[in-house]
């Protein structure tokens, strides 16, 4: 695609004899929304790693911003603007918030002191968690370990955001306020791709949704119709998320309810 801000030609990706993305080819344009959908173990947060950088394709290229990026790794990517959220946060327990969001915008963003602190302060606000500055991220609740995540994410400024299930284990008026939050990046022209088993939370933001399973895309385009779709449905039948599909709370929301 043309012009495309993030581009995956032709992805391949196996663990041994599990092929998690075959032959893979994906379009992002700068300030899309898109929405990932799966069963478990699909293969959602290694297309992540895959875009990121944390993962290596066995063929293919990963295009980012018209430049392949396919060699380069983790930290080369964020600088270049490709934020993520990890599935299970890792902050630096004794650190206070602010101290991880700032080490997210001078390691991964790259940034130098002055702009580092203005932008960990920016990205605080932005995430609604200013209040919590000071205090250290292993005595956060759930909810805004979330923040920090999504903090720490986009404290280098990134253009695509990823987002890995930032929503499981939320309240409704939680979920309504990630959504806000999420909102307000794109708001601000950061495409937005994020993997969520709380379908109600994607489809109040993105524009198009993906369904994964066995390596292939077996849905793309518009929320509603990938959700309608009976190829979709399929994929997830013996496996609860067909509730999650409905608009009903999914099981993987409770993971991680240890608030
Ligand atoms: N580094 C790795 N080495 C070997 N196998 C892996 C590795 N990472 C993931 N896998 C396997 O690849 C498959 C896809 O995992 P992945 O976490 O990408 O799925 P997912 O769709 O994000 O799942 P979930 O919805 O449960 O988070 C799983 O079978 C997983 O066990």
């Amino acid at each position: 695609m043309a012009g495309a801000l993030l581009e995956l030609d032709r992805v391949t990706k196996r663990f041994g004899r599990v092929v998690i993305a075959d032959d893979l080819s994906l379009a992002v344009a700068a300030g899309d929304t898109v929405g990932v959908v799966g069963p478990n173990g699909a293969g959602k947060t290694s297309l992540f790693g895959l875009i990121s950088g944390d993962l290596a394709p066995d063929a293919g290229q990963v295009v980012f911003d018209g430049a392949p990026v396919t060699r380069l790794d983790a930290a080369a990517r964020c600088r270049l603007g490709i934020g993520r959220t990890y599935q299970v946060p890792r902050p630096f327990g004794d650190m206070t918030v602010f101290e991880n969001v700032l080490v997210a915008a001078q390691q991964g963003g790259g940034l130098r002191r002055r702009a580092s602190y203005a932008a960990a302060a920016w990205a605080l606000e932005a995430t609604a968690m200013t209040r919590q500055a000071n205090v250290p991220a292993g005595r956060l609740g759930l909810l805004q370990r979330k923040r920090l995540e999504i903090a720490r994410a986009v404290a280098s400024h990134p253009r695509l955001l990823l987002l890995d299930e930032v929503a499981g284990g939320l309240t409704d008026p939680e979920v309504a306020q990630l959504v806000g939050i999420v909102r307000a990046f794109n708001a601000e022209g950061m495409a937005v791709v994020w993997i969520e088993h709380v379908v109600r939370a994607l489809t109040a933001v993105v524009d198009r949704l993906i369904c994964l399973a066995g390596g292939v895309f077996v849905g793309d385009g518009d929320p509603a119709a990938v959700l309608a779709d009976p190829r979709v449905r399929e994929v997830f039948l013996g496996n609860d998320v067909t509730r999650g599909l409905d608009g009903s709370p999914h099981p993987d929301e409770a993971v991680g309810s240890d608030r």
